[in-house]
């Protein structure tokens, strides 16, 4: 055998273990998903719940934004606050979040105005104040395009036992009108939903930090909320050190509903994008390992293996792998909505086909370069994931918090 040979060989078994492995987290994420989304939970005493502060980082207003900050005041739950925060005067949320606060004079809420600036990441700056003046060692960071169902709430806390420090809500996306909310569900019930099952069912951190619930003394031994300022995505950082701290990860029976009233496939691209350039900056492992979990990658790589190894067609091979991995990611979205597609199978089978061939394209462009932009905010990320802000802003924010 030559050199060349060898080395094919090799790479062919390598490519088709990891195409089985591929196939290994498909079955783990699904069994876990049936035994979680499916266990049966008695409801604790009202007066062995813990308190809870819930804090809604806002920045602008969406169509939604309204209906969706107003599931928070319509929670069946006994003991909570809701603490909203917004980092400029001029923000339009604050007239919205004034007139809810108005109509539900019984639920503790309060509005925060203005930020303070403990590193480059908007979100935290801009949390870092109602964290401080947080009532309850609970805490919930929510936030602004999620909705919550009455017993959302209820549901988080109910996994929070004395192993687990921070309790996820898998992401997921409300039924909105048009394509674009079809192709984002689909993407966050198939490939998202995929690997942050099987992530759980394992222990590995696979945090998404828009609904979750932590305990308030396992931050503040690293410093408070202050401490992750530094990083862009603080919700893998957080998750990082509480699993550090020898607490587990808990995932709530039901997924984190996003419901944004402005979407495009095009933002959601984006974000895709951001979010990807900040894996890899923090987990540069996964530039090799990920595309060898998307389907269309792994079929091709998998079908020349198997013609290499066992002389089976290439094509018939690819045409199965796509089929059945098709197959398996339809069970994982009826799993993850818990009932009937919100659409047609049809409708389904295109936006699965066009997350799948278009997934590549959007993991390429993520190396284009190291700037991410957030909310129309520029910043420079570094290897570890800490990011820069390569330019001061041009009207520096509100530095002192008003509290309404
Ligand atoms: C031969 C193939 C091996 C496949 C290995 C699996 C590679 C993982 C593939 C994809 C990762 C997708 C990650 C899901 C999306 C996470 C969303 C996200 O980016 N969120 C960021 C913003 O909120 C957040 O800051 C980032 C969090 C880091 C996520 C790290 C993901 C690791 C997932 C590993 C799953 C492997 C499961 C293995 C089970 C045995
Ligand atoms: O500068 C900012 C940016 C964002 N935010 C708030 O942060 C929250 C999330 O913002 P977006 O919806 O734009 O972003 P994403 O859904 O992509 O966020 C996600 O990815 C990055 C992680 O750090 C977040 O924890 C995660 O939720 C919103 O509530 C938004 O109002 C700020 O308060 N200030």
């Amino acid at each position: 055998m030559s050199f060349v040979e060898i080395a094919a060989t090799i790479l062919a078994v390598a490519l088709f273990l990891g195409s089985l492995f591929d196939w290994f987290i498909h079955a783990l994420a699904l069994s876990f998903g049936v035994r979680h989304f499916y266990k049966k939970v008695e409801p604790q005493p009202d007066e062995e719940l813990p308190g809870v502060s819930i804090i809604k980082p806002l920045m602008g207003v969406d169509p939604h934004l309204k209906s969706n900050l107003e599931t928070f005041f319509q929670l069946d739950y006994p003991k909570y606050e809701i603490l909203f925060s917004v980092q400029s005067e001029n923000d339009p949320a604050i007239l919205v979040v004034k007139s809810l606060i108005e109509s539900y004079p019984k639920v503790d809420a309060k509005l925060f105005i203005g930020i303070q600036i403990v590193g480059a990441n908007g979100k935290v700056n801009n949390m870092v104040k109602p964290y401080e003046a947080a009532k309850y060692d609970a805490i919930v960071i929510s936030d602004s395009g999620i909705k919550m169902e009455e017993s959302t709430l209820s549901q988080m806390v109910a996994e929070l036992t004395p192993e687990v420090a921070l309790v996820l809500q898998m992401p997921f996306v409300a039924t909105r009108k048009g394509f674009a909310s079809t192709y984002e569900q689909v993407y966050f019930g198939t490939m998202q939903a995929r690997n942050c099952l099987s992530a759980n069912a394992v222990g590995i951190n696979c945090s998404t930090g828009m609904s979750c619930l932590l305990r308030r003394d396992v931050l503040d031994k690293e410093g408070g909320l202050t401490a992750f300022g530094k990083y862009l995505a603080e919700d893998y950082f957080i998750a990082k050190a509480v699993l550090n701290q020898g607490y587990k990860i808990g995932l709530c029976r039901t997924p984190a509903l996003q419901n944004c009233g402005q979407y495009s496939i095009g933002q959601f691209h984006d974000r895709l994008v951001r979010w990807a350039q900040l894996r890899f900056s923090m987990l540069p492992t996964l530039i090799v390992l990920e595309p060898l979990s998307e389907c269309m990658l792994m079929g091709v790589a998998a079908s020349w293996a198997v013609q290499y190894l066992f002389d089976f067609s290439a094509m018939g091979y690819f045409l199965l792998h796509v089929l059945l991995w098709f197959l398996l990611d339809y069970l994982m979205f009826r799993v993850v909505m818990g009932g009937p597609l919100p659409f047609s199978k049809f409708e389904f089978l295109v936006a699965w086909l066009l997350r799948e061939t278009l997934s590549p394209y959007l993991l390429l462009t993520s190396h284009r370069n190291t700037n991410v932009t957030w909310r129309n905010k520029k910043y420079r990320l570094r290897w570890g994931g800490v990011v820069e802000e390569p330019e001061a802003p041009k009207s520096p924010p509100l530095q002192s918090v008003s509290v309404v």
